[in-house]
C-alpha cells in the first residue's frame, strides 16, 4: 500500500545471516564435546527444546551419557521473541541425580542470543554446567562452554530450519 514501509525479509530484519550446514553443525558439536570431556563426567544431559535436542543427542553420544531429559521452552516466533513459556520442566528423576541444584548435570542448547532462555534454565539448576554451540555477546556470560561466538546482529540459520535453494549470481545483485 502507498506510504507503508516495504516488508522486510527475515534476513533484513535479523541482520547478517550465518547459515550452518549439517556437516558444520556436527563438527561444531564434536568440538564442543572435546571441551566438555575435560569438565565432566555428567550424570545426565538436559536439552533445551527444541533447538537443544540436536546438539544434545550428539554430545550425549560422544560423552557416553544415556540419561537425557528435556526442558521445553518456547519464546521465539521465527525471529521475534515473546514471553518465555515453560511447557515442561525437568523430571524429578533427573533433579534427584543433580542433588536438587543441578550438580553434575549438563544443560545443552544450540545457542544463546539475549540469554533469556539460558537465564531461566540456570535459575532451575544453578549448579549445572551450561553448554551451547554458538553464543552471541548478550548471552555469552551465562554459558560455561561454547564453541563459536557470532555478533549480536547475526542470525544463525540452522540446517533443520532451512533448505537448499537457488541463489542469484553476484553480478545480478546478489549479496
Ligand atoms: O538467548 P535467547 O534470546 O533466549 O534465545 C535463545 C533461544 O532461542 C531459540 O529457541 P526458540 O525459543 O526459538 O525455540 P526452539 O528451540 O523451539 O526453536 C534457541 O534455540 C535458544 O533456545
Ligand atoms: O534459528 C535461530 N537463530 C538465531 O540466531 C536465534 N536467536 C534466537 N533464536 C534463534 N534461532
Ligand atoms: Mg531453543
Amino acid at each position: 500500500m502507498a506510504g507503508e514501509a516495504p516488508e522486510l525479509s527475515a534476513e533484513e530484519r535479523a541482520g547478517r545471516p550465518f547459515p550452518v550446514s549439517w556437516d558444520q553443525f556436527h563438527r561444531d558439536c564434536r568440538a564442543l564435546t572435546w571441551r566438555l570431556n575435560e569438565v565432566g563426567p555428567f550424570h545426565a544431559v538436559i536439552a533445551i527444546t527444541r533447538g537443544g535436542l540436536v546438539p544434545a543427542a550428539i554430545v550425549a553420544r560422544e560423552l557416553g551419557v544415556r540419561v537425557i531429559d528435556t526442558v521445553c521452552i518456547a519464546s521465539y516466533d521465527h525471529d521475534k521473541q515473546g514471553d518465555l513459556k515453560v511447557l515442561k520442566g525437568i523430571s524429578e528423576d533427573v533433579m534427584k541425580l543433580g542433588g536438587g541444584t543441578g550438580k553434575g548435570l549438563l544443560i545443552v542448547d544450540d545457542l544463546v542470543d539475549t540469554g533469556k532462555t539460558g537465564k531461566l534454565v540456570r535459575a532451575m539448576l544453578p549448579d549445572a554446567h551450561f553448554a551451547t554451540v554458538y553464543a552471541k555477546p548478550k548471552g555469552r556470560p551465562l554459558v560455561d562452554t561454547f564453541i563459536t561466538e557470532v555478533s549480536q546482529d547475526t542470525w544463525i540459520f540452522f540446517p533443520w530450519d532451512t533448505a537448499l535453494s537457488y541463489h542469484p549470481p553476484l553480478r545480478d545483485g546478489a549479496a
